[in-house]
């Protein structure tokens, strides 16, 4: 086991925090290998962003397809937040939510986005940037109807981010939609919502060892994609 930076140990915060180790020195070579200067990526993001997402689902990272979606509110101000990807197609990377919540309202008023992956595990991330386009209604319905009979009933007293005054009246309300859906199964949210994140730019970064980490980008050209490489 690795020597743990425990804070009691350190005279600041600023010490400790500097002294938490960063990038493992073990991450695995991208294929073919990190230090060659070109490799063999997928025609499309979606393609290879699918074979990195299979790689992190057999070496046993949790939540594989959790990423952090930002956006910006109408003063200009971000916000970002974890979520689970729900799909990625040939029209981009799908996530879903309630409409009235904070995201959905900045997505109302701003709709464009970017998602972010991070796998530890494999030194890798992804960016995928974009235009954010709303689902078509049976799309929102399914992924509705696919969460448990408890998701449903919280993401249908929808008012997610707002101040709990009254956390028995908010069990109670869960309690009373649940029973609803008991007799109501097909029942959906109408603000319940799948989007798309239609990526203008999509990048990989494998990270390597020797800090040569190779950064590989999709960029939209009409209906193909170009692709390059950045500096690290
Ligand atoms: C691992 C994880 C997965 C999550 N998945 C979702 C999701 O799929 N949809 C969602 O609306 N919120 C999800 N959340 C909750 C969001 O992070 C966030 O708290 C919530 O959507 C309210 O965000 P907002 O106030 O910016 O609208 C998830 C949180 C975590 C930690």
């Amino acid at each position: 086991m690795s020597e743990i930076a425990r804070r009691s140990e350190f005279p600041d915060t600023r010490g400790w925090i500097r002294a938490l180790p960063a990038r493992a020195a073990s991450a695995p070579a991208f294929e073919p290998a990190v230090s060659a200067p070109a490799f063999d990526p997928a025609p499309t993001p979606q393609e290879t962003f699918l074979r990195w997402l299979t790689d992190a689902v057999e070496a046993g990272i949790a939540e594989p397809h959790a990423a952090t979606l930002s956006t910006v509110d109408p003063s200009g101000m971000p916000d970002a937040r974890t979520l689970l990807i729900k799909d990625v197609t040939d029209d981009g990377w799908w996530f879903s939510g309630d409409d009235r919540s904070p995201k959905g309202r900045q997505l109302d008023t701003a709709p464009a986005a970017a998602l972010t992956v991070y796998w530890r595990e494999l030194g890798r991330q992804v960016r995928v940037r974009g235009p954010v386009l709303v689902g078509p209604l049976e799309v929102c319905a399914r992924d509705f109807r696919e969460r448990s009979v408890f998701a449903r009933a919280v993401a249908s007293t929808g008012r997610q981010s707002e101040v709990l005054a009254d956390p028995a009246e908010y069990d109670r309300l869960v309690q009373e939609r649940l029973t609803a859906l008991e007799h109501d199964p097909e029942f959906v949210s109408p603000h319940w919502t799948a989007w798309c994140v239609a990526a203008g730019t999509v990048e990989f970064w494998q990270a390597d060892p020797g800090r040569r980490h190779l950064r590989h980008r999709y960029r939209r050209k009409g209906d193909r994609w170009a692709a390059e490489e950045l500096h690290p």
